[in-house]
């Protein structure tokens, strides 16, 4: 089935990238040629989102491979394995895709491993689409009728195979006839939800209001929120997640005013190696992304700035964790066990 992606196209002999970082305002294709180009996307941004690096590191290695040709193998490849990986240290979806290339290729070499790792590549990216659609009927149906759901970052086609996570939910119940409105919180400092989830939204006609991320208390006091959905980018063996910084405060909130906290992701997402919250890795990125927006001056020059791109939820605030093969209700160790047995007796 050839992959109908709005934001990942691949070429064969190249990648492109819808790149993000000048969205909403013009639509311009980023070109990949090697690991490199492709972790230098994932570093800057061009493409992001945890199931779309994922996707993009599997391409950028298969395109190295192709490019050695007849000298490729793991361990030539040992340097882009090595770049690719250290481009963002927190979605899960990086590593684990670069592992399922390693494991593939540790048998193979020459053309016949760029072929192999290509394939496989193409496999991530399809079969991530595949798990967003089925996660987006599963999260559907736990929305309360006519609901209007709050959202924080960008979940969506942009930032996976297609369809989206939290995105992919909302997307699902819009088109079951359930779904008000959504409220996106515009995600400061880098406004994924500003730039790109309204994006998304509106070339739907899927009803959105965008809100200042202080408004989010508010908006839950006033009764004007039924339930809050978001992505993960690592769930702990616990339940603990990470996701864009700023989803703490909601999943908080959301229980103050007993409102339903729902994480959305593809089985991908789970780390089972990662025993809680603890012990994930939190990037931090550059000062001028809070200093500034859109480059333009907005605190002073030198003023010191923490910026860390992301944080954990505890587990115990998450109402359910919706992946492709079920949900997770009250996540926990034993249930997060569970689900993960489940899907080891299938594969
Ligand atoms: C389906 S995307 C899930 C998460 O990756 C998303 O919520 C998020 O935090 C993205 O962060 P970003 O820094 O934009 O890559």
């Amino acid at each position: 089935m050839p992959i109908d992606s709005p934001a990942i196209r691949w070429l064969d002999d190249h990648l492109l990238l819808l790149d993000q970082r000048h969205l909403p305002l013009r639509t311009e294709w980023l070109a990949i040629h090697d690991a490199a180009g492709a972790a230098g996307a994932i570093r800057d941004m061009a493409v992001r989102g945890a199931p779309a690096i994922g996707i993009t590191a599997a391409y950028g290695l298969a395109l190295e491979a192709l490019g050695l040709g007849r000298r490729a193998s793991l361990e030539t490849l040992r340097p882009a394995l090595e770049t690719l990986a250290a481009s963002r240290p927190t979605a899960v979806n990086l590593f684990w895709a670069l592992e399922r290339l390693q494991r593939l290729g540790a048998d193979l070499e020459g053309e016949a491993l760029g072929r192999r790792l290509a394939r496989e590549a193409e496999s991530i990216h399809q079969d991530d689409q595949a798990a967003n659609l089925r996660l987006g009927e599963l999260g559907a149906a736990l929305l309360p009728h006519d609901a209007r759901v709050y959202t924080h970052c960008n979940t969506g086609a942009l930032a996976t195979g297609g369809h989206g996570t939290a995105l992919g939910i909302i997307r699902s119940a819009w088109r079951g006839g359930h779904l008000r409105e959504v409220i996106a919180g515009e995600t400061r400092p880098w406004l994924q939800g500003a730039r790109l989830t309204t994006w998304e939204l509106m070339q739907e006609n899927i009803p959105v209001t965008l809100v200042a991320d202080s408004a989010a208390g508010m908006l839950m006091a006033a009764g004007r929120v039924d339930a809050v959905v978001v992505g993960a980018d690592r769930i702990a063996a616990n339940g603990d997640t990470a996701n864009k910084i700023g989803t703490y405060g909601l999943a908080v909130l959301a229980r103050h005013h007993g409102l339903p906290f729902i994480v959305a992701a593809p089985d991908s997402t789970l780390d089972p190696a990662m025993t809680d919250g603890g012990g994930i890795v939190i990037e931090e990125r550059a000062a001028d992304e809070v200093r500034r927006v859109g480059g333009q001056p907005l605190a002073p020059e030198q003023c010191p700035v923490y910026n860390p791109a992301f944080d954990v939820t505890p587990a115990a605030l998450i109402t359910a964790i919706v992946t492709e093969s079920g949900v997770v209700h009250s996540p926990d160790a034993a249930s997060v066990a569970e689900h993960l047995s489940r899907l080891n007796r299938r594969s």
